[in-house]
């Protein structure tokens, strides 16, 4: 008789890198009255959150960038520098972890890391945000690495930011699987030759569909199914 049961994989993925932005958690809200606050300190007018949402996904650094480009010049590198200091600093003091994951996200995580799947995490954010933010919202210790923009010389859409994360997982690319939201994680994933799930509900400016990730989830009751098809195609 064929074994089934809730969640069952006819073979299991060798590891499953997540993202963390819009894939994990809804973040926009607090990125976005990070990014508020320095604009405004700088005498420029505030962004819409649903603007926000578009900008987010490339770290810190980006999003600073495109939200000074969106609303007057561009400050100087140095300028940069600084704003990002604060931008950083006033993040990590007023970040929430209450209500921010993505409906049935951390179920996946718990019966992912049950059935002893080893997961990583691959962000673009500091590696300072990302430990406190995924020990705020329970779910740091199923990772086997957390892995973040300022981890490696590269980044994603590097690939490279993927095939190091599963170095460090001692996993190999083969039969590994990438979880994201944005341009970003397609890229790097289909760079790597990694099939990759893109969810529709995270940040991206470009329609996920565009960017053709091997397969879309609209909502984490989908996440199994998907991860079947994908094993099996
Ligand atoms: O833009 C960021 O700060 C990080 O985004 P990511 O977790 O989607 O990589
Ligand atoms: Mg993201």
């Amino acid at each position: 008789m064929t074994p089934h049961h809730d969640n069952f994989m006819t073979k299991k993925p060798s590891a499953i890198i997540f993202d963390l932005d819009g894939t994990l958690v809804d973040s926009a809200r607090d990125l976005s009255r990070a990014l508020n606050h320095v604009l405004q300190q700088n005498g420029r007018s505030g962004i819409d959150i649903s603007q926000v949402r578009n900008m987010v996904g490339d770290g810190a650094r980006a999003l600073i960038v495109k939200g000074f480009t969106e609303t007057g010049t561009l400050p100087s590198d140095a300028e940069i520098d600084a704003i990002q200091t604060i931008f950083l600093d006033y993040y990590y003091d007023t970040m929430t972890a209450e209500d921010i994951l993505f409906p049935g996200a951390a179920d996946v995580v718990k019966k992912l890391a049950a059935q002893k799947i080893p997961l990583g995490l691959c962000t673009n954010k500091a590696l300072r945000l990302t430990e406190k933010l995924m020990e705020e919202i329970g779910l740091a210790s199923y990772f086997s690495v957390l892995i973040a923009g300022d981890s490696f010389d590269f980044r994603k859409p590097d690939p490279r930011h993927l095939t190091a994360t599963l170095d460090r997982m001692n996993c190999s690319s083969q039969n590994a699987i990438m979880v994201g939201d944005s341009a970003s994680d397609i890229i790097a994933a289909q760079k790597a030759a990694i099939p990759v799930i893109g969810v529709s509900f995270g940040y991206t400016k470009t329609p996920i569909a565009e960017l053709n990730p091997d397969i879309i989830i609209d909502h984490y009751d989908e996440f199994f199914d998907a991860l079947d098809t994908l094993i099996k195609t």
